[in-house]
């Protein structure tokens, strides 16, 4: 890795407890090549700041800004729904963008809106639907669902979901043929009076998350076109907090066949938690 200069100043913020470490990297100070391994350095926990993700804000020709979206592991990914709401917060708080921007990431242009610590993200329009599959998962049946909500997830109900082995399971369908090669992330579901609880095994962080919101979204979209739930779904995250899901659904595309859900907009939370400067002993 080509070693930047320090100190980077950085800010911690967490979205419902998803994690993540965020630049301001209008002045480049990584090499492109070494970012991966900058990500993977800085977002491992008790040896660094630790994190599910960093991102770097850069600038951009089309929209307020640009992002950088990195996992844990240094992959990188096309979206992230807590992570937007994190980078749109940043980016108003550092006088990048205005309260309502619009950004570039790899799955699309994403709008957002920034409310004192609450933040609102319209997200990509859902692809890749897939409803009933029977995948077969240490030797036995398993049906699920699947959905591509920026970055592709399997969603599965479960009647247990304190008892469900999330990495395990989680970890198995994660790198199941049937997802390969991209691979996906994992959200077990299960239904709490009006509202859903979701945990997921994220793909890149290769482990269970406290929050994820495009699983979040996809979890809320998959419950509604199953006739489990209608818009605004309330989901209750891994760490207990809360995100809300908004979407317009039709049942049938005209002129053609299969659901179509448009306008999805993920809302919660995107906290502060402190900001600091990166020394090099922190890619140590
Ligand atoms: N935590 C995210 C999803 C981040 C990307 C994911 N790990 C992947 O590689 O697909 C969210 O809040 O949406």
């Amino acid at each position: 890795m080509n070693i930047p200069e320090f100190p980077i100043p950085f800010v911690k913020m967490s979205g419902t407890g998803n994690d993540f470490i965020l630049i301001d990297h209008r002045q480049p100070l990584i090499e492109p090549e070494s970012m991966s391994a900058f990500a993977a350095a800085v977002c491992r926990r008790k040896f660094s700041v630790g994190a599910d993700g960093l991102i770097l804000i850069e600038n951009s020709e089309q929209a307020d800004f640009r992002w950088r979206f990195f996992n844990a592991d240094g992959s990188v990914a096309e979206m992230c729904g807590n992570g937007a709401r994190c980078a749109a917060r940043f980016a108003f708080m550092q006088g990048i963008a205005p309260a309502k921007m619009r950004f570039e990431t790899l799955a699309g242009i994403i709008e957002a809106e920034v409310s004192g610590d609450e933040v609102a993200v319209k997200m990509t329009e859902p692809r890749d639907l897939r409803l009933h599959q029977t995948i077969s998962v240490n030797n036995a049946p398993l049906i699920m669902h699947s959905l591509n909500t920026g970055v592709p997830h399997a969603v599965v109900f479960v009647d247990n979901i304190e008892e469900t082995d999330v990495c395990g399971l989680g970890r198995a369908i994660r790198y199941h043929e049937a997802f390969q090669p991209a691979g996906t992330n994992v959200n077990f579901v299960q239904k709490r009076g009006e509202a859903f609880k979701v945990r997921t095994y994220e793909r890149g962080v290769e482990d269970e998350t406290l929050a994820c919101g495009t699983g979040s979204a996809a979890s809320a979209i998959i419950a509604a076109l199953l006739g489990q739930a209608a818009s605004p779904v309330e989901i209750i995250t891994s760490g207990n907090d809360r995100l809300m899901i908004l979407f317009d659904l039709s049942k049938v595309k005209a002129g053609g066949t299969g659901p179509i859900v448009y306008n999805v907009f993920l809302k919660g939370p995107a906290r502060i938690i402190y900001e600091g400067e990166l020394r090099n002993e922190a890619l140590l």
